[in-house]
């Protein structure tokens, strides 16, 4: 479903006013940066697709799509650039929290705990993260290429109202089934004595993080309430300064 002619030209002004503030370079980079990430999340769904219909079982993708995974996202720490250079008109708290907590449950989590790599709630956050991010990279990119189809905007603005508890809840149940392995294991933890005279457990930091969802996950859940109602309702929200 397209804009109307109306619509569409006053669209275009506002989306043209917001580009020229941006230096041609940039979008330039923007749209090379989103096209990459779009189809590389388009990779890591069908590779998912191929490994569960092939093996007809989840045991083994994660192991399968790991590569791939941990390398874009990894990469999406340049959204934090961009947000600090000013490239892109977003928080680089909101951000920063977004990816940090990604990059986090796949590098030391995940990747570090392989008893944990083929449970359901692993797949959970995989397949919630793949849909999101290749809904909200294509959105960017055809948003920065002016063509930007009503059905990805809408998806965009409606789809994180699931997406993202679903999200949360795989992140979540995967951190507390990691933690008797790492209690066990006593992975990433200093004891005291030790030459540095610092002790660092762990497993209570993992608490420490599952605990900390509860102030920081309604922030961003609340930040794309409000970019839904600006950008499909049209309405003028005043940004506080950060
Ligand atoms: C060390 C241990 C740390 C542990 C921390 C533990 C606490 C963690 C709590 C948090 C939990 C998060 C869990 C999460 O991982 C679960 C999921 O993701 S589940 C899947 C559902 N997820 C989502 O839907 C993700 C939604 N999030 C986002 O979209 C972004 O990350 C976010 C930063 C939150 C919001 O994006 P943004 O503010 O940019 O909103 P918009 O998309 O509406 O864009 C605003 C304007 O910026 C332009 N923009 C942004 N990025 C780009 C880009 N790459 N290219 C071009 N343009 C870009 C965009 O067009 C808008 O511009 P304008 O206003 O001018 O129209």
């Amino acid at each position: 479903m397209a804009s109307t002619e109306e619509d569409g030209s006053v669209e275009e002004k506002e989306n043209n006013n917001k580009k020229r503030t941006k230096s041609a370079f940039a979008v330039a980079w923007l749209t090379f940066y989103n096209i990459a990430m779009t189809a590389g999340w388009l990779v890591l769904a069908m590779a998912m697709m191929r490994f569960y219909i092939q093996k007809g079982t989840h045991k083994g993708l994660y192991k399968s799509i790991a590569r791939t995974l941990k390398f874009f996202q990894t990469i999406a720490l340049v959204e934090v650039v961009h947000c600090a250079i000013g490239i892109v008109r977003t928080s680089v708290i909101v951000t920063g929290v977004q990816v940090c907590s990604r990059i986090f449950m796949v590098w030391f989590i995940t990747n570090s705990i392989k008893q944990i790599q083929n449970e359901e709630s692993v797949i959970l956050f995989l397949v919630v993260w793949t849909f999101t991010e290749i809904t909200r990279y294509s959105f960017y990119t055809f948003n920065l290429l002016n063509h930007l189809p009503y059905f990805i905007k809408w998806a965009r603005y409606n789809m994180f109202i699931i997406m993202y508890p679903l999200g949360v809840a795989g992140e979540l149940l995967t951190i507390y089934t990691a933690l008797p392995y790492v209690r066990k294991t006593g992975m990433l933890s200093m004891r005291l004595p030790n030459k540095y005279n610092v002790s660092f457990d762990y497993y209570y930091f993992l608490i420490i993080v599952m605990l900390s969802y509860i102030p920081l996950f309604p922030q961003l859940y609340f930040h794309m309430l409000r970019q839904r109602r600006k950008m499909l309702l049209g309405e003028i929200i005043v940004e506080k300064d950060e």
